[in-house]
């Protein structure tokens, strides 16, 4: 696939999501974490970028949210998703849902959404999903133990690229090879012509390491598992609360196209125990004979020295126990030359310089917790000439270092190639393990909101239907200023063009919103807050706002152009305008309204206007002008009895005329029943 072809990606975005793996399957997979690994995507672009994919594949191209208030609606819809979320992941991979004009692309998100909303939104499992997130690359190790050897300049090459983490060197022959020996504790011939080669030291010809990257720097895996520890971790507590939960993670995919099975790819135990081998370091933890030997490297020095001073203890306590007695000669040696006092030592103290160096010995093996083949070495770091203090020799602590370094090297090797080759097992499975976590986020979500706001999943139809338009029963918007709980179902139908009449704090922008939200949801594929909808696959929803006040000629002739690019090829569109009377003096908007009303109803497309000049559009239309109304019951106690639902074919009462008539019933008299008439 041409990633160019994508809406939205660049030469410059194609070029960054070619450093990933697989960059079209990646794309297409909708997978917002994994696209967002590619260097220099956020997110956020990431999802845009899925979005594109989406469209392509759908062949969408078409942009249904039409005007800034529609666009408003999307972004209230969306917030009201994400706040159900618990990862950041999840709340931007919501934003590749977006409402839709392709048939397919709603499908395909609504088969999406309908499993999504079967899902129980365990407790357990957001607590578990609270440390998920997307597992990450760490940056490259450096191994400086091991190098990599080539004569190929191409196989150089290839090699420096995909194996970063080691040298890779150049040879010619079987000398240069064992110079390497030399230098590095294990070297890898990649050529095939070195096959037979014999060299001393730690040098194997593996013409098939590149391949195997596990087996060359098992440190590769094990870097990678340490750095995502928390959030593997996370991953299996999630797959794990929601099996306990009755509602296990199904290997569902960023499509929708759900596949069977509820075992997570990964058993979880074994990853847990894969991982408590591991340290944070990408070291080897848990081994207690690794453990061992580390800390007899780590503590050699110290030891000697211990153990020196308990054999000087020991041989100063014999000595001040003892009476030496000391022949002329000697005592005239000692003050004469200076002597030193050791071959008094050997002579008189033998059995007690051998009691110290024993002690020595053995705190040291107890010290370094040494195995009986290295206790022998380490007798050789005591027991040399007598003296006081106790001499240690250094270089048998050096051999005895050289020795445990060694067995510690070898030791953290053989750990590490048989974890990384475990883990290489996981390596795949536990992509999916993280993935399926995360997308088991944007389900909740998702069911959340439809369990919150009493959702349904919308039909949606063709435009050319035998029922465009849309219809809501029992429409509830969680977008009002009232508790949800108090929000009245308001059911309401239009097919054409109408207007929207009613009292003033009536429930009509609230109307608006509600048709608004419903249809914007539904294109998007996603249950809507209502009894049921039947919703028009709209090719544009143009939603205009109330306008704040008359507009200066420039403005109202800007406005107008709108209008008359709005009616232009209005087929299959949804128009949604607020009090537009409201941009110029009331009798010239009726007339304009009129106007576009005709040109809309025209062209069959959707429109509800809203305004309070409903009679005046109609005196001024030449069309049969349909009128629905949100009516008052009346006035009760100075407040407004609403019948939230609009009427069809009804043109309510005004705020005006409702006082009007309160006020002729309360007062009787001619002035008000005049009055009454004239509405
Ligand atoms: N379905 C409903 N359930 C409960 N309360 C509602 C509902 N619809 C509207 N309201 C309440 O009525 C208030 C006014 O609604 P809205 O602004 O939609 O009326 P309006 O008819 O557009 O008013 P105006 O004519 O002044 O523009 C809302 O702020 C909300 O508190």
């Amino acid at each position: 696939m041409e990633l160019e072809a994508i809406p939205g990606v660049g030469a410059k975005t194609a070029a960054a999501l070619r450093e990933l793996d697989d960059p079209a399957a990646t794309v297409e997979s909708g997978d917002v974490a994994a696209i967002a690994r590619a260097p220099g995507v956020n997110e956020a672009r990431a999802a845009r970028i899925a979005r594109g994919a989406i469209r392509r594949r759908h062949g969408d191209d078409g942009r249904v949210l039409a005007t800034d208030r529609a666009r408003e609606l999307y972004r209230e819809a969306i917030d009201l998703l994400r706040e159900r979320t618990v990862t950041d992941y999840a709340a931007k991979r919501l934003e590749t849902f977006y409402p839709s004009a392709s048939a397919s692309r709603i499908e395909e998100a609504q088969a999406f959404a309908a499993e999504a909303t079967d899902r129980e939104p365990a407790p357990a499992v957001r607590e578990a999903l609270a440390d998920c997130a997307p597992l990450s690359d760490p940056p490259t190790v450096r191994v400086r133990d091991r190098c990599l050897a080539t004569a190929d300049a191409e196989t150089l090459a290839r090699a420096e690229a995909e194996v970063p983490e080691l040298s890779v060197e150049t040879v010619e022959d079987a000398r240069d090879v064992s110079e390497l020996g030399r230098s590095y504790a294990s070297v890898i011939v990649l050529d095939e012509s070195f096959a037979g080669l014999d060299v001393e030291g730690d040098v194997s010809v593996r013409p098939d390491a590149l391949e195997n990257p596990a087996e060359t720097v098992p440190e590769r895996l094990l870097a990678f598992f340490a750095e995502n520890r928390e959030r593997l971790e996370a991953a299996a507590a999630v797959h794990e609360a929601a099996a306990a939960a009755g509602d296990p993670v199904s290997g569902g995919d960023p499509d929708g196209e759900s596949d069977a099975g509820t075992d997570p790819p990964v058993e979880t135990d074994r990853l847990r125990d894969a991982l408590s081998r591991l340290d944070d370091d990408g070291t080897i933890a848990g081994d207690a004979e690794l453990d061992r030997l580390t800390a007899a490297v780590d503590d050699l020095d110290a030891a000697v020295s211990t153990a020196a001073s308990v054999a000087d203890d020991r041989l100063r306590e014999a000595i001040r126990e003892r009476d030496v007695t000391i022949e002329g000669t000697d005592f005239l040696s000692l003050v004469e030359q200076g002597a030193r006092v050791d071959s008094l030592l050997d002579r008189e103290l033998a059995d007690e310089y051998d009691a110290a160096v024993d002690a020595a010995r053995e705190h040291l093996a107890d010290a370094l917790r040494l195995e009986p083949e290295e206790a022998e070495l380490a007798e050789r770091v005591f027991g040399g000439d007598p003296s006081f203090p106790v001499d240690h020799d250094e270089s048998a602590v050096s051999r005895l270092r050289t020795e445990l370094s060694a067995a510690r090297d070898r030791r953290a090797a053989k750990l590490k190639a048989n974890l990384a080759s475990d883990l290489g097992d996981l390596r795949e499975p536990v992509e999916q393990l993280v993935r399926d976590a995360l997308e088991l986020d944007v389900e909740l979500a998702i069911s959340r909101f439809a369990r919150d706001f009493d959702c349904a999943m919308p039909e949606v139809v063709d435009p050319d239907s035998s029922d465009p338009g849309f219809r809501i029963e029992g429409g509830r918007s969680p977008l009002l200023d009232v508790d949800f709980a108090a929000v009245e179902p308001v059911d309401y139908a239009v097919s054409g063009a109408t207007l929207l009449s009613g009292v003033n704090s009536g429930g009509k922008t609230s109307t608006l919103d509600l048709v608004a939200l419903v249809v914007v949801l539904a294109q998007m594929g996603l249950p809507v807050p209502a009894e049921s909808a039947t919703v028009e696959r709209f090719e544009e929803i143009h939603y205009y706002a109330k306008s704040q006040g008359t507009l200066d000629a420039g403005a109202f002739e800007a406005t107008l152009r709108d209008f008359g690019d709005l009616v232009d090829g209005a087929d299959g569109r949804l128009v949604l305008v607020d009090e537009l009377e409201s941009i110029t003096e009331p009798g010239a908007s009726a007339k304009i309204i009129a106007g576009i009303l005709e040109a809309l109803d025209d062209q069959d497309a959707t429109a509800v206007f809203v305004s309070h000049l409903a009679r005046e559009i109609r005196d001024a239309a030449d069309f049969e002008v349909a009128v629905d109304g949100i009516e008052a019951a009346g006035l009760v106690d100075g407040e407004l009895r609403v019948n939230r639902s609009p009427k069809k074919g009804h043109l309510a009462r005004s705020t005006p005329e409702l006082i009007v008539e309160k006020l002729a019933d309360d007062r009787g008299g001619e002035f008000y029943g005049d009055l009454l008439e004239k509405f």
